[in-house]
């Protein structure tokens, strides 16, 4: 992998109609760390996100993930190719069980059958604080073990990358610290996460890197702790004058 860089963006557009929701946002991710994205409401994050999962497709720009051309693959390809990601809104098989929906994630991304991916995905039950709604139809679970389960099931598929978008909000601060714990644990075993959250303090407490987006540009990106300092930040993310 070329200088360690796992993830690559360069100039990425996208509009809807007259809406420009993209210009030209370039970055990259570097293999092993935990990249936070923040910005306001509208300001082209998840649209980020849909763009590198293959989700919605490019106006303009490149995608290179582990030296691969991501541009032009369909989603299930980028999957296999080891991008995993989140909804906002938990999207799992609502019919099937908890574990169900693990074992169709760890077949499709791994595409192994063995007692190892059964293991594996009891495993993730567990750091996901699942494992006693295992046997649980997903369409019962409350919405915050729906959160759960939709960070569970990006797990199962083996991500190389992980794209969490927004999962820490309604958590108590005993799970919000749980829910850090466990990524800065994902992020040991070799994961590397982009996560987008609007709950500043988690990602804090685990991000490398910070970018911002406002209005479909870039407009900060570098250590977190001095990201939030800028005046710019400040102003256009938390309301706060300079
Ligand atoms: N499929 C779509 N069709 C038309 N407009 C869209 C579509 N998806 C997103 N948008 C618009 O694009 C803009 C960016 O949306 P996006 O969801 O990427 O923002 P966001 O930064 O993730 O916001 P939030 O923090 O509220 O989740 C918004 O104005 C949104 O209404």
């Amino acid at each position: 992998m070329a200088n360690g860089v796992l993830l690559e963006a360069r100039d990425l557009k996208k509009s809807f109609g007259a809406l420009k929701v993209l210009h030209e946002v370039s970055f990259s991710v570097s293999a092993g760390e935990v990249l936070g994205i923040v910005g306001p409401n509208g300001a082209g994050k998840t649209t980020l996100f849909n763009l590198i999962s293959g989700d919605m497709r490019v106006d303009g720009g490149d995608l290179v993930f582990d030296g691969q051309q991501l541009v032009g693959q369909p989603p299930h390809r980028r999957c296999k190719l080891g991008i995993g990601r989140t909804y906002q809104i938990p999207r799992p098989y609502v019919g099937m069980t908890a574990f169900e929906n693990l074992l169709v994630a760890a077949f499709f991304g791994s595409g192994a059958k063995d007692a190892d991916s059964y293991r594996r995905c009891a495993r993730i039950l567990a750091d996901c604080e699942l494992s006693d709604k295992a046997n649980r139809s997903a369409g019962s679970l409350t919405l915050l073990d729906r959160k759960r389960l939709e960070l569970a099931r990006a797990l199962a598929s083996c991500p190389k990358l992980l794209l969490l978008d927004e999962i820490a909000g309604g958590l108590t601060d005993e799970e919000g610290k749980a829910l850090v714990s466990l990524i800065r644990r994902i992020r040991d075993g070799g994961v590397t996460i982009v996560w987008i959250e609007h709950v500043l303090h988690a990602l804090l407490a685990v991000a490398d890197r910070m970018i911002v987006l406002n209005f479909g540009e870039k407009i900060a990106e570098g250590v977190p702790a001095e990201v939030i300092k800028s005046s710019q930040v400040r102003r256009v993310y938390m309301g706060v004058e300079a």
